[in-house]
C-alpha cells in the first residue's frame, strides 16, 4: 500500500487507529477454544466488528510463534482475511527483525511476498545493510524501532553517543539509506514527551505509536507533538481493545473500546 492511500483512508475513517491481533488463548472466550482454529476463529470476529473503525491491524508475530505451526497458520490465515476481504486496511507485522544483509532478504520476502503485509518491524541495532534488504520492496514499509514503549528503552536508546542520544542518531542515519522513503518509526505513546525532538528530525515520516491502553500512553499527547500535516501517525492498541471482554460479547465489547478511540481522534482530526 503506497503512504498516500494509507492517508486517504485515515482522512476517509477519520481515525488513524491500528489494532494490534496479539492472541492469547488464555484470554480469548472459552467457547472459541471448542472451534477448529480459536486463533483465527478470534480474529476474524474482531476484524469484523471493528475493521470499520480502524485503518491498520498488527498482529505481533510472538502470539502465533508461540502456539508453533498451528499458530504460524492462523496467521496465514488472518492475512489473507484481510487482504482478501478488507484490501483497504494497512497491515503491519510486528516481527522486529533485522539481521546480516542475505537473511534480512529472507525476511523481507517472507513478511511482504510470502505472508503479503504492508509492513514490517525492523530493529536498527545491526544497521544499514540490516535494513535496506527490506527497504528495497516498493510500495511496503519497514517500520524502524526507534524510541521504544517500554522501560528498557532507557537502557540504550536515550543514552548519549558522542554527544547525541542513539534514538536520534537511528532517526538521523537512517534518512540517508536508499529507499529511505520507505521508512516509518515506532515512538512508543509513553515517550510522548520526546515526540517534538522526533519530529525536528523526521517531520514528514509515518510514526507507528504503541503504548495507549494498557501501557498508559496518552491519546491527546501523542497527537499534540507526534501529528503533522499527513497526520504522520498510527496508533496502536492491542489489550486495551481486544480482551475489553472474554465473554460471549467480545467482539461487541472491542468494536465499542475501539470507537471511544476514533471518536477521539475524529474530534482531533476536525480541529
Ligand atoms: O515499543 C514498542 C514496540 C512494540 N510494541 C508492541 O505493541 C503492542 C502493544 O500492545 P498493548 O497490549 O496495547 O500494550 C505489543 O504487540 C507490543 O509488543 C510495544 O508495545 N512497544
Amino acid at each position: 500500500m503506497t503512504t498516500d492511500y494509507l492517508i486517504a483512508q485515515i482522512h476517509k475513517k477519520k481515525s488513524f487507529l491500528c489494532i494490534g491481533l496479539d492472541v492469547d488463548l488464555n484470554k480469548i472466550p472459552k467457547h472459541l477454544l471448542e472451534t477448529d482454529d480459536p486463533i483465527f476463529a478470534f480474529n476474524k470476529a474482531i476484524i469484523d466488528a471493528t475493521h470499520h473503525l480502524c485503518v491498520a491491524y498488527k498482529p505481533n508475530t510472538a502470539f502465533y510463534e508461540a502456539y508453533g505451526l498451528k499458530g504460524w497458520q492462523a496467521l496465514e490465515k488472518t492475512i489473507h482475511y484481510l487482504n482478501t476481504n478488507h484490501p483497504e486496511i494497512y497491515t503491519i507485522a510486528d516481527a522486529k527483525r533485522g539481521d546480516i544483509g542475505n537473511t534480512s532478504t529472507m525476511y523481507a520476502k517472507a513478511f511482504f511476498e510470502d505472508l503479503g503485509f504492508d509492513s514490517v518491524t525492523v530493529a536498527p541495532y545491526m544497521g544499514k545493510d540490516s535494513v535496506e534488504p527490506f527497504l528495497a520492496f516498493e510500495n511496503k514499509h519497514t517500520i524502524l524501532l526507534a524510541l521504544t514503549s517500554n522501560a528498557g528503552a532507557f537502557d540504550f536508546q536515550t543514552k548519549s553517543v558522542d554527544g547525541v542520544e542513539l534514538y536520534k542518531q537511528v532517526l538521523e542515519t537512517s534518512k540517508s539509506w536508499k529507499n529511505s522513503e520507505n521508512l516509518m518509526y515506532v515512538v512508543g505513546a509513553t515517550k510522548a514527551e520526546y515526540l517534538a525532538d522526533i519530529r525536528q528530525i523526521i517531520p514528514d515520516s509515518f510514526l507507528l505509536v504503541p503504548g495507549v491502553g494498557a501501557q498508559g500512553g496518552n491519546l491527546q499527547e501523542v497527537c499534540k507533538y507526534g501529528m503533522n500535516d499527513s497526520v504522520g501517525l498510527l496508533i496502536n492498541s492491542s489489550r486495551g481493545i481486544i480482551y475489553a471482554s472474554q465473554q460471549k460479547d467480545f467482539a461487541q465489547a472491542a468494536a465499542n473500546k475501539a470507537a471511544e478511540l476514533q471518536q477521539q481522534m475524529q474530534a482531533v482530526l476536525s480541529k
